[in-house]
């Protein structure tokens, strides 16, 4: 972790070229070791480019349908077997950095087949910490009784600088209700309502919220936050975000991420043609 105080970042700001921390800083928010990309930044501009980091919060934004408790973490131990499992048979080659699972079940009746013991302990786990955290018709999206849904697993893995491009999940292929986990690192979400357009041509909305996801955390989409908003993390590897106790703002290094999302594949969805 590089927690920066004010006055360390006033003088970064001031005069970038003579703070000696400055390459390194530069270097980690772009997640490069690249010189010439460090040097880039201060041929386009003087100001530096850490003033353009927004700071991010560290409580859910008050989106409908949103659900995000910054004091729920899943248990280290489930959290170190999903990562060693995930790196271990999905992530072997370094140009894979995303699968997807399915499964069909997952009801009581019908447990669910398909996914790893692991991706089983998770969702055991996510049903039962969420229930106090999300309403009983959510958790009940989430979590039904019985559904002929197939559940989708998709697994993102992010090396220090990645990001994911600010998006709606797929409107004819997913259906509501969206959980996702982060793994190993933590990292910043920025929610973005979005503005008319077709899922290929949406555009981010000038309301805009950034929150910080630790790793272990937990968050849920449902309603309008899964359906009118779009969701990204941009590509730098560090955040800004407001400090534990909420008494300033620190710099959080990100470091290898993997993310799991749980969604519902609406019908036909899952027909490839
Ligand atoms: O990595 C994440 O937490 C988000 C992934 C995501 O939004 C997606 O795969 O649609
Ligand atoms: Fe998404």
């Amino acid at each position: 972790m590089a927690t920066l105080t004010s006055e360390e970042r006033d003088n970064l700001s001031n005069d970038p070229e003579e703070n000696d921390n400055t390459d390194d800083i530069l270097d980690d928010l772009e997640g490069s070791e690249d010189e010439s990309e460090t040097d880039s930044l201060f041929d386009e501009s003087l100001e530096s480019p850490l003033l353009d980091i927004p700071l991010a919060s560290r409580n859910a934004p008050a989106i409908p349908g949103f659900y995000f408790d910054p004091a729920l973490r899943l248990p280290q131990d489930l959290c170190d077997e999903m990562v060693s499992h995930c790196l271990g048979t999905y992530f072997t080659a370094p140009h894979v950095d995303q699968i997807m699972l399915f499964c069909r079940g997952g009801t009581p009746e019908h447990p669910p087949t398909g996914l790893p013991p692991v991706f089983l302990s998770l969702l055991g786990t996510l049903s039962t910490v969420l229930r106090p955290i999300i309403p009983p018709e959510v958790h009940a999206l989430m979590f039904p009784a019985s559904t002929t849904l197939a559940r989708q697993a998709i697994i993102n893995k992010y090396n220090v600088g990645d990001g994911i491009t600010a998006h709606v999940d797929l409107l004819r292929r997913y259906g509501d209700g969206i959980i996702g986990v982060s793994f190993g690192s933590g990292c910043v979400m920025h929610f973005a309502r979005a503005q008319e357009g077709t899922e290929q041509d949406m555009v981010q909305g000038s309301e805009i919220h950034h929150l910080y996801l630790p790793e272990r955390s937990v968050l849920v989409m449902s309603g309008e936050s899964r359906f009118k908003w779009m969701h990204g993390i941009e590509k730098r590897g560090m955040d800004r975000v407001v400090t534990e106790a909420g008494d300033g703002e620190e710099w959080l290094e990100r470091t290898m991420r993997i993310s799991v999302t749980f969604r519902w594949l609406l019908p036909g969805a899952d027909v490839l043609t």
